[in-house]
């Protein structure tokens, strides 16, 4: 990825300001409510490495809409998230709409009925939630074009996710172009890649970690889990966004030293022990 010219490293510094010491009189719903929804017959790893994600990322309230024959595994490895039947779709709306942070299309597919309930959960998102869109739900809204809520949203494709929803072949996906695509569908957007590239309105960001060890699915979920419970702790949503990639890879990076391969689940197991040393760091002037 050739860097261009106003293209800005994410740093250690942005994330240390961004992740800050908790308060001693706080509580839970200080550390934001995290709606997941995904994780269809097929894919149930996908949200249960989303959800594990951001409530090792310090989520006060992880809930998870998924099908229903996902409930029993994901308890197995993650009690502190609660669950919703994501076929109840009333109910679940009901749920969505005291919620901080949104995280839909990890493992969501692309049938008829997913396509359905990513239309109905965009009808009913409204500001201040920020909405966290990734995987099938980036492929379905390429397909299906459909407005998108006036809330902060970020999005998080790989580079043919991204082909899909920008029209750019990988070949061309500069940061120009890029850039140009993000400023066009009106959202944030993190174009994951050995390099991950993030575009604001205001700005382009690159990444400077990352790892061939990250190669392996379920990492971008685990991303996707991470921004969400990143976007309901801090307050500038930018921030949180880059502070969510830059320690996604640093935790990858460290642990490839000595490991041919990472394993989304034990990126999310380092999560808190990061954070801490991120809170804990003295700011250099
Ligand atoms: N354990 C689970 O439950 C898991 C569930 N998952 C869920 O699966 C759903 C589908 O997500 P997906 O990314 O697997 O498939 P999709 O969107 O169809 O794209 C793949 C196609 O694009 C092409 N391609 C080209 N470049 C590429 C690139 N840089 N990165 C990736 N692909 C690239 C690629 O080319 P090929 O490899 O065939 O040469 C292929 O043709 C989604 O909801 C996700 O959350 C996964 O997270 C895994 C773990
Ligand atoms: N060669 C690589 N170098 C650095 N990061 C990589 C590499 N390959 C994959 N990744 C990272 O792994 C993640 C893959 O995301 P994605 O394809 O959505 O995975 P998932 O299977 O969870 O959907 C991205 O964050 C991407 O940046
Ligand atoms: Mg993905």
């Amino acid at each position: 990825m050739k860097v261009g010219d106003n293209m800005q490293p994410i740093t250690s510094k942005l994330v240390t300001q961004t992740i800050i010491e908790r308060p001693a009189e706080s509580y839970k719903g200080n550390y934001g409510r995290v709606l997941l929804i995904g994780g269809n017959q097929n894919f149930g790893g996908a949200i249960i490495m989303a959800a594990t994600a951001a409530t090792y990322s310090g989520a006060g309230l992880v809930t998870v809409a998924t099908d229903p024959q996902n409930f029993t595994s994901l308890h197995a490895r993650l009690p502190e998230a609660m669950v919703v039947d994501y076929h109840q779709t009333d109910y679940l709306l009901g749920l969505a709409t005291n919620m901080d942070v949104i995280v839909i299309g990890p493992g969501l597919g692309t049938d008829p009925f997913a396509e359905r309930l990513l239309t109905a959960v965009l009808n009913a998102v409204h500001q201040p939630q920020r909405l966290v869109i990734d995987g099938s739900a980036l492929t379905l809204l390429a397909a299906h074009p459909q407005p998108l809520p006036a809330t902060p949203i970020v999005v998080t494709p790989h580079q043919m996710e991204w082909q899909r929803l920008s029209g750019l072949k990988i070949s061309e996906q500069t940061p120009t172009a890029n850039h140009q695509a993000q400023q066009k569908l009106g959202v944030i957007a993190v174009v994951k890649a050995h390099h991950t590239t993030i575009y604001t309105d205001q700005q382009v960001w690159f990444n400077p970690g990352g790892t061939p060890a990250m190669a392996t699915g379920g990492m971008g979920d685990t991303l996707a889990g991470m921004i969400g419970g990143f976007s309901g702790q801090f307050t500038d949503f930018t921030n949180a966004i880059l502070s969510a990639v830059y320690l996604h890879s640093t935790i990858a990076d460290d642990l490839a030293a000595s490991r041919y391969v990472v394993l989304p689940h034990q990126i999310s197991a380092l999560i808190p022990k990061y954070m801490h040393d991120f809170s804990q760091a003295e700011l250099d002037d």
